[in-house]
């Protein structure tokens, strides 16, 4: 199994309150895992610790054998990170953002027009790219975060809600992406939207109050009941209720 994520007993506390509680994982070369859980669950902030963005108070990330703290060029260099929201620099056109993010990556002439157009068509972003980005619908912002993170087309990407803002029909462009691209790729993808893990994930992870409370396939995860929801709701609901102090 060709390991491309590891991720080991990463924890993140602020202040007295811990976010992350001990988290471990590991994502194989052609696995799309979901990494579920309520609002408030720790997943943007896992997955800014993966991407190297936030400083874990303990525990571990490695993205292809590099550690994301004391090699972070090297692992940022198999990364792509779609983090939470709009893409910073809103002035900017699609294009101009995308050329910028390309010349950062260490891309130029040819090379830098070359993957600025081949990350706008594969997220068909053509008929939008002299538009200012702060101009965009929040799909399209969306749409746009997306192909920053594939620019330099690296092994593994991390995606926090990518399809948040997008309408039924750019969802399922998205999901038809990221299944054309994970043959050759580990992919994380954050989510609430639980039709996310049937759709396209292979595995799912559900994280509730900072710590994984289920690791299994989409189909196992399923199975457990008679629908995702009322899966999510037992693992998330019933965790939180172990969770209670006695009264
Ligand atoms: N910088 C910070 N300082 C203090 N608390 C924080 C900080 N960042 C996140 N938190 C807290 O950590 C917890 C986990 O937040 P996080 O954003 O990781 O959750 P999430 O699972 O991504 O939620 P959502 O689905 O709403 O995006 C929340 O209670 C949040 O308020």
């Amino acid at each position: 199994m060709d390991v491309l994520i590891e991720i080991e007993r990463l924890t993140k506390r602020f202040g007295s309150f811990t976010a992350v509680d001990d988290v471990s994982f590991t994502v194989a070369r052609g696995e799309v895992v979901g990494f579920l859980g309520p609002n408030g669950a720790g997943k943007s902030t896992t997955m800014r610790m993966v991407a190297g963005f936030m400083q874990p108070t303990a525990g571990t990330a490695r993205i292809c054998g590099h550690d994301v703290q004391d090699a972070a060029v090297a692992a940022r260099r198999h990364l792509g990170f779609l983090p939470e929201g709009a893409p910073t620099y809103p002035e900017m056109t699609v294009e101009g953002f995308l050329s910028f993010c390309a010349a950062v990556r260490g891309f130029s002439g040819s090379d830098r027009r070359q993957v600025v157009h081949d990350a706008m068509t594969v997220t068909a972003l053509e008929d939008v790219r002299l538009q200012p980005v702060e101009t965009l619908s929040k799909g399209f912002k969306r749409r746009v975060g997306l192909a920053q993170a594939l620019l330099h087309d690296p092994a593994v990407l991390v995606l926090d809600e990518p399809t948040d803002g997008l309408d039924p029909n750019q969802k399922h462009d998205v999901r038809r992406l990221i299944e054309m691209l994970s043959p050759k790729k580990a992919i994380v993808i954050s989510t609430h939207i639980l039709e996310e893990v049937g759709a396209i994930c292979s595995r799912a992870i559900v994280i509730s109050h900072g710590k994984v409370v289920a690791d299994e396939s989409a189909a196992a995860l399923a199975a457990r009941g008679p629908s995702l929801d009322q899966v999510f709701r037992d693992l998330t609901v019933a965790h939180a209720a172990d969770m209670e102090p006695a009264a």
